[in-house]
C-alpha cells in the first residue's frame, strides 16, 4: 500500500488515466437523489462539451428504488456495473417508506454493501468554508472563516458492520446488540490514508477516538501512532476524545487540519462540520479503496423533508463529481472549473433555501435552476 506521491491525497485508486470517453455508473437513488442527480448531469454536461471529453452516465438501481423494481437494495447487476466503470457517482439513499423493512430489505443496508463490496475503506469529506457562504452558517463569522478540514472516516468497519448483532430476548426482555470492532490492518491501512492526505495538506492529523473507555479505541489509538510516528515523520501526529472533538469543532474549528476516525464518529463528526460550511447540501465525499472505481457521493441523506419540491442543493453532488473529476478521472483541471464555476454562481448571489438567509439580498432558486446556474457559468468560461 504505497502511497503516490504525486497525487493531492493516496487516493491508492486505479484511478484511470486521462482519456477521451468515461464510462461513470449515477446511482440516482431516493428522495431528493433524482433532483440532484439531473443537476449534476446538466452541469457535468457542460462541462464535457466545453472541455471536449465524453462521459457516459449510465444509471443503475440502488436503496429504495432497488428495492421497489428488484426486491434488493443493491443487486448483483448494479455491483457489476459499478465495478466495470471508470467511476461511480451517487445521489443519495433512504426515505420513510422502508423504514419499516426488514433490515435486509432497507436501502442503508444497499448503501453499506457496495461499500463493503466495493472496498471503499476511506471516505474523505473535505469542510472548506467559502467565503460566499460565511454568513450561512449558525456560528459566528470569526470562528468558522477560513475553515478547511479534512475528516478521513474509516467506511467498512466498525458497529455499522461488527458482529455478533441483533435483538434478542434475554431474561424476559429484548437486548439489542452491535459489535464495535476493528482490526488492526483496518486501523493500519486508514492511517495510511490518512497520514498522507495529512502530509499533502497543512502536515497536521488528529486521530478522533474514545480510549479513555473503549479498548477497540485504545487498539486505534496504538496503530494510528506507530504508522503516523513510523511512516509520515512530517505529520504532527495529536489526539482527542471524540466528546472533547464534537464541541472542539464548534468551539474553535481552526485548530483542525485533517481528522481520522472510525466509521460511525466519523458519520456524526462530518454531518457537524457541515454546519461550518453553512449546510450539509454543500459536502461532498470520496469513498476509495486499494483498488477499483471510486464512489463520489455528497455527504448528506435523501432529505425526505423537501424530495420532490426543487428545494434540494444539488453543490454537495456537483462537488462531489468534481472530486470524481480530480481523483478517479485524471481531469484535474475540469474539476478545478467546476469548483470555480459553484464559487461564481455564489457570487452571484444564486442561493438554494438551506443557504438562504433573509435580507441577505440572493436571489432564491430551486434545485433545477441552481444545476443550470453552474452550468451556464462552465458555458461561458474561457479555456486555458
Ligand atoms: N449516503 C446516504 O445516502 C445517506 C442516507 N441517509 C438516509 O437518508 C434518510 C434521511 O435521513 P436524515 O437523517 O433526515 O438525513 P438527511 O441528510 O437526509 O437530512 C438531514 C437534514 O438536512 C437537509 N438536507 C440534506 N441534504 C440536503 C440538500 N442537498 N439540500 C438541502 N437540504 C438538505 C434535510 O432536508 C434534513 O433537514 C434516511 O433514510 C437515512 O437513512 C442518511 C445519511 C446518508
Ligand atoms: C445511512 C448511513 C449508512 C450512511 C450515512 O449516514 C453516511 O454515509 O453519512
Ligand atoms: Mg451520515
Amino acid at each position: 500500500f504505497v502511497p503516490a506521491a504525486n497525487k493531492p491525497f493516496n487516493s491508492a485508486l486505479n484511478a484511470v488515466s486521462k482519456k477521451d470517453t468515461y464510462s461513470v455508473t449515477l446511482l440516482p437513488g431516493d428522495g431528493i437523489g433524482p433532483e440532484i442527480t439531473a443537476a449534476t448531469k446538466v452541469a457535468l454536461e457542460a462541462l464535457t462539451t466545453k472541455c471536449g471529453f465524453t462521459i457516459e452516465l449510465k444509471e443503475a438501481l440502488i436503496g429504495g428504488a432497488a428495492i421497489d423494481e428488484k426486491n434488493d437494495p443493491f443487486p448483483q447487476e448494479s455491483l457489476d456495473q459499478c465495478l466495470g466503470s471508470d467511476s461511480v457517482l451517487l445521489a443519495c439513499i433512504g426515505g420513510y417508506k422502508w423504514d419499516n423493512n426488514p433490515r435486509e430489505l432497507r436501502p442503508e443496508s444497499g448503501l453499506l454493501k457496495m461499500r463493503k463490496e466495493m472496498g471503499l475503506f476511506a471516505n474523505l469529506r473535505p469542510a472548506k468554508v467559502l467565503p460566499q457562504l460565511i454568513d450561512a452558517s449558525t456560528l459566528k463569522r470569526e470562528v468558522v472563516e477560513g475553515v478547511d478540514v479534512m475528516v478521513v472516516r474509516e467506511l467498512t468497519g466498525d458497529v455499522y458492520f461488527g458482529t455478533p448483532k441483533g435483538i434478542d430476548v434475554i431474561d424476559g426482555q429484548r437486548v439489542g446488540y452491535n459489535n464495535m470492532i476493528y482490526s488492526e490492518s483496518e486501523i493500519d491501512r486508514i492511517a495510511r490514508v490518512a497520514g498522507d492526505v495529512a502530509s499533502k495538506r497543512g502536515g497536521k492529523l488528529c486521530s478522533v477516538d474514545k480510549a479513555n473507555v473503549l479498548d477497540v479505541s485504545q487498539l486505534w489509538r496504538d496503530v494510528v501512532t506507530q504508522v503516523i510516528t513510523d511512516d509520515f515523520k512530517d505529520v504532527e501526529l495529536s489526539h482527542m476524545y471524540v466528546d472533547n472533538a464534537a464541541m472542539q469543532l464548534i468551539r474553535w474549528p481552526k485548530q483542525f487540519d485533517t481528522i481520522v476516525c472510525g466509521n460511525i464518529f466519523g458519520d456524526i463528526l462530518s454531518d457537524e462540520a457541515s454546519m461550518l460550511v453553512g449546510s450539509l447540501g454543500m459536502l461532498p465525499s470520496a469513498s476509495i479503496g486499494e483498488s477499483g472505481p471510486g464512489v463520489f457521493e455528497p455527504c448528506h441523506g435523501s432529505a425526505p423533508d423537501i424530495a420532490g419540491e426543487d428545494k434540494a442543493n444539488p453543490l454537495a453532488m456537483i462537488l462531489s463529481a468534481a472530486m470524481m473529476l480530480k481523483y478517479d478521472l485524471d481531469r484535474p483541471a475540469e474539476a478545478q472549473m467546476l469548483e470555480d464555476a459553484v464559487e461564481a454562481v455564489l457570487d452571484q448571489g444564486i442561493r438554494t433555501p438551506d443557504i438562504k438567509q433573509e435580507g441577505d439580498g440572493c436571489k432564491l432558486v430551486g434545485c433545477k435552476e441552481m444545476g443550470q446556474a453552474v452550468a451556464d457559468v462552465v458555458a461561458s468560461m474561457a479555456l486555458n
